[in-house]
């Protein structure tokens, strides 16, 4: 793989839609149920059968990488099927892996390729390239696999895998379901019981996934309300027959949601999405905040939770949200903060550290984002504090997203319900999670120019 050029920048400009939001979607397959489909599917036995993979371009990224390591994926009309080659049977990548914007590509890999007896280089875009690797390398170097990187533990890396890794034990020192998922790959390689603690329980997708593929992986609640996570090592990973339903992404979701709620009169269903309570912290809080939404949950797939959001347009109050829901939610803040901005009063967000090494400072960028618009933000300590404007945000700013998905996913649910139009310096890196969202949000009734 070579390394991509940045694709073209599109700019766009929202303002307020002719007519309340209104219909029926269903948002595209999770994002990190998707990456994990990929890898496990490539380290199980027999052919998995993948329905509704999210085809962003981070997780095209996966299947790339998945590829030059020796399985194959194939999409077949509607699904994603993919085969081989097995735990420890990876073969070594002939160029660098390019994981362009995706930070969970980038970490679950590393506890892949740490654990086999290859050799690797990763890279990433201009936004990867400037995120922490050292959170996965520090634990993985425990196995014997060595890692050069760049001053600061950044990508470009290369890896010297391992062929026979010892089963770690390890306590994450910050809340991270791709440093716990790194070191649980790294230990489906080992003999041994691998085990992760962590202090705050984060996604579980990696526990369930496993599960479903046949590992034994114990999970243990610790007196502090974290958890002991065990999986043994060297299981037989058997393609489930059924093969694996992907939920639509709550991440995703957010948006329509949070639009819905914003724009007067708007009732929208959201179909399938992804209900794992790891991942619902939004949707408590903006209940906390007077949302009215209906939740019908279905069956769950794969051991995961799904169901439909019914959503009606709402009057929100300012909320005060504790640091331990932080992980439940981590990727929602940005526009969780537009409907702050929209609501009545003051709201905090507190132990919001993590935000800082997303794509973005999307700390400091979604703090801009309401000042360029208008509306009132501060940073104090690791909080945000946001001054509800009571459904008057004033918009007419330019927002830099500084190649971050969620914030011009955010800029352009503030530009539906802002007295002024609101511009967006780049709209292209919505195609990492969400592919085909402005066409989506105009089933709705959006608007959005395309
Ligand atoms: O494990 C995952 O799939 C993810 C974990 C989260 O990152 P951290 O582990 O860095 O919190 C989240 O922000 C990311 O979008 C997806
Ligand atoms: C943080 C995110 O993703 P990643 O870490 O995979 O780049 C995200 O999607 O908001």
């Amino acid at each position: 793989m070579t390394h991509a050029p940045a694709s073209a920048s599109r700019p766009l400009t929202v303002g307020r839609p002719a007519a309340p939001l209104s219909g029926v979607i269903r948002v595209p397959g999770d994002k990190s149920i998707s990456h994990r489909a990929l890898m496990f599917a490539a380290l199980a036995r027999g052919e998995t059968t993948i329905y509704h993979l999210l085809e962003g371009e981070d997780v095209l990224r996966t299947a790339a990488a998945m590829r030059a390591l020796g399985a194959q994926v194939e999409q077949q009309g509607e699904v994603w099927v993919v085969s081989g080659p097995g735990v420890g049977q990876l073969s070594e990548p002939d160029d660098v892996l390019d994981m362009g914007n995706s930070g969970t590509a980038a970490r679950l890999l590393s506890g892949i390729l740490a654990s086999h007896g290859i050799a690797s280089v990763m890279t990433g875009d201009a936004s990867l390239r400037r995120r922490p690797m050292k959170r996965v390398t520090d634990p993985l170097a425990a196995t014997g696999a060595t890692f050069i990187a760049r001053e600061g533990g950044r990508l470009p890396l290369a890896i010297r895998g391992q062929a026979n890794p010892p089963a770690l034990d390890y306590r994450l020192p910050v809340a991270s379901a791709q440093v716990k998922s790194a070191v649980l790959l790294a230990g489906l390689n080992a003999t041994g019981t691998t085990r992760v603690e962590e202090p705050v329980p984060t996604r579980d997708h990696t526990e369930n996934m496993l599960r479903y593929f046949g590992a034994t992986v114990e999970v243990e609640s610790t007196p502090e309300g974290g958890r002991i996570i065990r999986l043994e090592g060297r299981p037989d990973l058997v393609a489930p027959g059924e093969g694996l339903f992907v939920p639509a992404d709550p991440s995703s979701a957010a948006f329509p949601l949070v639009a819905a709620l914003l724009v007067p009169g708007s009732a929208i269903t959201l179909t399938d999405v992804g209900l794992n309570p790891l991942r619902t912290g939004l949707f408590t809080t903006l209940m906390e905040m007077g949302a009215q939404v209906d939740v019908v949950e279905k069956a769950s797939s794969g051991g995961e939770l799904v169901g439909d959001l019914h959503v009606r347009a709402s009057t929100l109050q300012g909320v005060e949200v504790p640091a331990a829901r932080a992980p439940s939610m981590i990727d929602e803040y940005p526009v969780l903060a537009v409907a702050a901005a929209h609501a009545h009063g003051v709201s905090r967000f507190c132990g919001l550290e993590e935000l800082r090494v997303k794509e973005s400072d999307r700390l400091s960028a979604t703090v801009a984002m309401l000042r360029e618009n208008g509306v009132r933000a501060e940073i104090e300590g690791d909080d945000l504090v946001v001054y509800g404007t009571g459904g008057a945000i004033p918009g007419g700013g330019l927002v830099t997203t500084h190649m971050d998905h969620r914030l011009a996913m955010s800029a352009s649910v503030m530009g539906l319900v802002a007295r002024q139009p609101v511009r967006i310096d780049d709209t292209a890196f919505i195609d990492t999670s969400f592919p085909g969202y402005l066409a989506l949000m105009n089933q709705l009734g959006a608007g959005f120019a395309q």
